[in-house]
C-alpha cells in the first residue's frame, strides 16, 4: 500500500489556550468502575494545540503531532538543554550517553487507523456517487507510450514565471515500498512499529559514544545577534566533501523528483494519481479489479482509483485522503515520488508534511461548477491555501492540472496543453546539495523495541551518508553510527542529497530519535532554539510547536522589502512584516525548543508557517535565531 505520512488533524479550531501544559492525575482509589480507574492511573500531558491528554511516554501529541518536551523525562536531554543555554560553547562529551545495539531492519510496518475524534469531518458522501465511473475512464486516455501518456481529461500547464523568486527546497519520506505499502506517521505508529519477525539480526555492535562526543561543540550564544552561531555558519561553507559523497554520473540514470499532488478537497488528486500509476503499469490490472470490486461493494465505485492510494478504512469510508500517500513511477526523465496530499482543510498539517518534501507540485483544480468556486474561496477553499503553502516551501515548479472537465462539457478542441507526463518531464531537475554537511530532517521513526532497532526516515537535504558514517542526532545531541540504509525498500550503500531513505542507526537509544528532529554531521550541528526572529506558529519541516507572536518589529514594503514602518500595531492581509514570535516578555518563543536554522543557512529548516483557527495566516522564514 502507499506509504502514508500523517501529522494528524488540524485541531486549531478547537484551540484553547487556557490549558495546563502538563499535569498529573492522581490515582483515585475510590473510583467505582474499572474504566474510571484506568483513566486516572496514568500521568498525562495536555497538548498545547489540540488539548488532547497524551500519555507521558509520548514525546509528541498523539493527535496533532505537536512536540511535548522533546525526549520527555530524559535526563540527557534535560541536562544538555540546560547546558546549551548556560554555556557559550558546550562540549557534550561529558554527558551521560545511553548506547544500545540496533540490529536488523524493519521490513514490515503496521498501520493503525486514525483516532475517530475526527468525526466532525463530514464529507458529502452522496455527491461522490453521482459519478459515472465510465466517465472517468473515458476521459482519461492513454497517449503514445514512453513518457507521453497522460490524462486527456486533465489539462496540464506550467504557469510562466510562477514563483520565480522562490528558492528550491525539499524534505521527504523514505521509500519503503515500491508502489504500495502504507506507513502512518501518527505519533503512535511513529514510535512503535513492530514486526520483529522480519527484522534480521546481524549483531550490530553497541558503541560507546563518549569518545565520539568529545568533538562536538554547540554554539549557544546569548543576545540578539546575527552571530548567534558564528562557527556553524562559516564552517558549513568551508566543508570539504569526501569523494564518495558525490554522485557518479552513470550511477542513477533517472533523477528523483518528489512531486506533491495538492489541491482542494475532492478535486480528484488521488484518482488522478491512481489513474496515472495504473496507466504506467505500477498498479496491475488484477489490483485495479480488486479496488473496483471493493469500492463498488461499499457503494463508492467512483473511488476505485483513489483507493489505490487512500488505503485506510477510515479514508475509504469517508471518501477523503487524510494522510500523505507515497507512490512511485518513472517518467522519461525522472524517478517520480508521488506525494498524494489530503485536500480537506482539517488535514492541512499533513499536506504541509508532503509539501516540505516536494521538488515540484501538481495543483489539481476541479473544473466543475460550484467545486471550482469552493476551492478558490479565499476563506474556506484550499486551492489558494495549498498554492500559497507549496510556494512558501520554495517549490518553484508547478503544474496546474484542470480536472473533471467531463463535468463541464469537455471538448478536446477547446482545451489545450501538454499532457501530464510531458509536463512533468518539462520540470527542471532539482538542485541537490551533495557537497554540504549532512542534513536530514526526520519525518518518521521506525522502532522495533523488542530488538532495540531504530531507523530514522526522511529526505536527505544535504550531504550524504553510508554504512559506518557517524551522525549527530538532534535534538538529543547524540552520536549514532549508520548501520544500514534503505531506499525504495531496497538496501542501498549510500544515500545522497535528494534521496528518501531509512537510516538504521546503531549505538543510540531509540528514545533519542524523534520525528521533527534532524540527523546532521557531527562537526556541523544544527541549531536547537526556541527564540527566533521570523519574517513572519509554527510548522517547520516535520516539527510543529505552539508559539505566540509578541512583537511585530517592522512592516516591510512589499516591493522593495525595506522597512516601511517600525513597530506597527498589526499586520493586514498581504502586508509583509518582520515578527518576533515569543511568549513571556519577549524571552521565549516556542513552548519547546526545536531544530531550526536561519533561512540563509538552511532553507528547509528555516521556513515557517503561522496557522491559527485552522487557517494559514502567515508564511515566512527565520531571519535570526535568538538564543539565550
Ligand atoms: N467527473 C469526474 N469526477 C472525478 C474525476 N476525477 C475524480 N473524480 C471524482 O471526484 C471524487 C473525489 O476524488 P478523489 O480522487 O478522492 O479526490 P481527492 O482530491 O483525492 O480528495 P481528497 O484527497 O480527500 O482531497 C471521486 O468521486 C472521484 O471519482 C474526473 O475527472 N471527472
Amino acid at each position: 500500500m502507499p506509504r502514508k505520512v500523517n501529522y494528524g488533524l488540524d485541531y486549531d479550531d478547537d484551540y484553547d489556550d487556557n490549558y495546563d501544559e502538563y499535569y498529573r492525575y492522581e490515582v483515585d482509589e475510590n473510583a467505582e468502575t474499572p474504566s474510571q480507574k484506568e483513566t486516572i492511573k496514568h500521568s498525562v500531558w495536555r497538548c498545547s494545540i489540540c488539548t488532547y491528554d497524551n500519555d507521558e511516554t509520548m514525546s509528541s501529541c498523539d493527535i496533532c503531532g505537536v512536540l511535548h518536551g522533546p525526549l520527555l523525562n530524559n535526563s540527557i536531554y534535560d541536562k544538555k538543554r540546560t547546558e546549551c543555554y548556560q554555556a557559550d560553547s558546550l562540549r557534550v562529551g561529558g554527558c551521560p550517553i545511553v548506547s544500545s545495539t540496533v540490529v536488523g531492519r524493519d521490513e514490515a510496518v503496521k498501520v493503525s487507523s486514525m483516532r475517530s475524534d475526527s468525526s466532525n469531518l463530514s464529507t458529502e458522501k452522496g455527491k461522490h456517487n453521482r459519478l459515472d465511473e465510465i466517465n472517468i475512464l473515458k476521459n482519461i486516455e492513454v497517449g503514445p507510450p514512453a513518457g507521453s501518456r497522460t490524462s486527456d481529461n486533465c489539462s496540464a500547464s506550467v504557469p510562466e514565471g510562477w514563483l520565480d523568486h522562490m528558492d528550491e527546497s525539499s524534505v521527504a519520506v523514505n521509500l519503503r515500498s515500491s508502489v504500495k505499502r502504507s506507513l502512518s506517521l501518527m505519533p503512535k505508529e511513529r514510535n512503535v512499529m513492530v514486526d520483529d519477525s522480519s527484522s534480521s539480526r546481524n549483531g550490530g555492535e553497541a558503541n560507546s559514544l563518549t569518545s565520539n562526543l568529545e568533538n562536538i561543540s554547540f554554539a549557544a550564544k546569548s543576545g540578539h545577534s546575527n552571530d548567534a552561531n558564528p562557527g556553524r555558519a562559516n564552517s558549513r561553507a568551508q566543508y570539504k566533501p569526501e569523494k564518495w559523497m558525490l554522485p557518479e554520473k552513470a550511477e542513477h540514470s533517472l533523477t528523483q523528483l518528489n512531486l506533491a499532488i495538492v489541491g482542494h478537497v475532492d478535486s480528484g488528486k488521488s484518482t488522478l494519481s491512481g489513474r496515472l500509476l495504473h496507466l504506467l503499469g505500477r498498479i496491475s490490472q488484477k489490483e485495479m479489479h480488486k479496488y473496483e470490486k471493493e469500492a463498488k461493494l461499499q457503494g463508492k465505485g467512483s473511488f476505485a482509483y483513489a483507493w489505490a492510494l487512500d488505503e485506510s478504512a477510515e479514508e475509504r469510508e469517508r471518501g477523503i485522503t487524510m494522510t500523505v500517500a507515497v507512490a512511485y513511477f518513472d517518467s522519461k526523465r525522472y524517478h517520480v515520488v508521488v506525494l498524494d496530499s489530503p485536500g480537506h482543510k482539517d488535514f492541512v498539517p499533513n499536506m504541509i508534511t508532503g509539501a516540505t518534501q516536494a521538488d515540484a507540485s501538481i495543483l489539481v483544480i476541479d473544473a466543475s461548477i460550484g467545486s471550482f468556486e469552493a476551492g478558490m474561496d479565499g476563506t474556506k477553499g484550499q486551492t489558494r491555501e495549498h498554492a500559497q503553502l507549496i510556494r512558501s516551501f520554495g517549490v518553484d515548479q508547478l503544474i496546474v492540472a484542470v480536472n473533471k472537465m467531463d463535468a463541464v462539457d469537455y471538448s478536446k478542441e477547446r482545451y489545450h496543453g501538454p499532457n501530464l507526463l510531458d509536463a512533468i518531464d518539462s520540470f527542471q531537475p532539482p538542485t541537490r546539495e551533495f557537497s554540504k554537511p549532512l542534513i536530514m530532517p526526520i519525518c518518521d521513526v521506525i522502532k522495533s523495541p523488542s530488538q532495540g532497532q531504530v531507523s530514522a526516515c526522511g529526505k536527505l537535504e544535504a550531504g550524504a551518508v553510508r554504512s559506518g558514517s557517524k551522525v549527530l542526532v538532534m535534538p538529543s545531541a547524540t552520536i549514532a553510527t549508520v548501520r544500514s540504509l534503505e531506499r525504495d525498500s531496497q538496501a542501498c550503500p549510500i544515500g545522497r542529497a535528494g534521496d528518501n531513505i531509512a537510516v538504521s542507526l546503531n549505538g543510540i537509544d531509540g528514545n533519542h530519535v524523534m520525528a521533527g528532529g534532524v540527523l546532521c554531521h557531527p562537526d556541523f550541528p544544527i541549531a536547537f532554539a526556541k527564540h527566533l526572529e521570523l519574517k513572519l506558529e509554527f510548522h517547520i519541516h516535520h516539527a510543529k510547536e505552539a508559539a505566540r507572536v509578541a512583537r511585530i518589529s517592522s512592516l516591510l514594503d512589499s516591493k522593495t522589502g525595506k522597512v516601511a514602518k517600525k513597530a506597527p500595531r498589526c499586520i493586514l492581509a498581504k502586508q509583509s512584516a518582520v515578527v518576533e514570535a515569543s511568549q513571556e516578555d519577549d524571552i521565549v518563543i516556542l513552548q519547546e525548543a526545536i531544530c531550526v536554522e536561519e533561512f540563509s543557512k538552511c532553507k528547509v529548516l528555516g521556513r515557517v508557517f503561522l496557522r491559527t483557527l485552522g487557517r494559514t495566516v502567515a508564511v515566512g522564514i527565520v531571519t535570526r535565531i535568538v538564543e539565550q
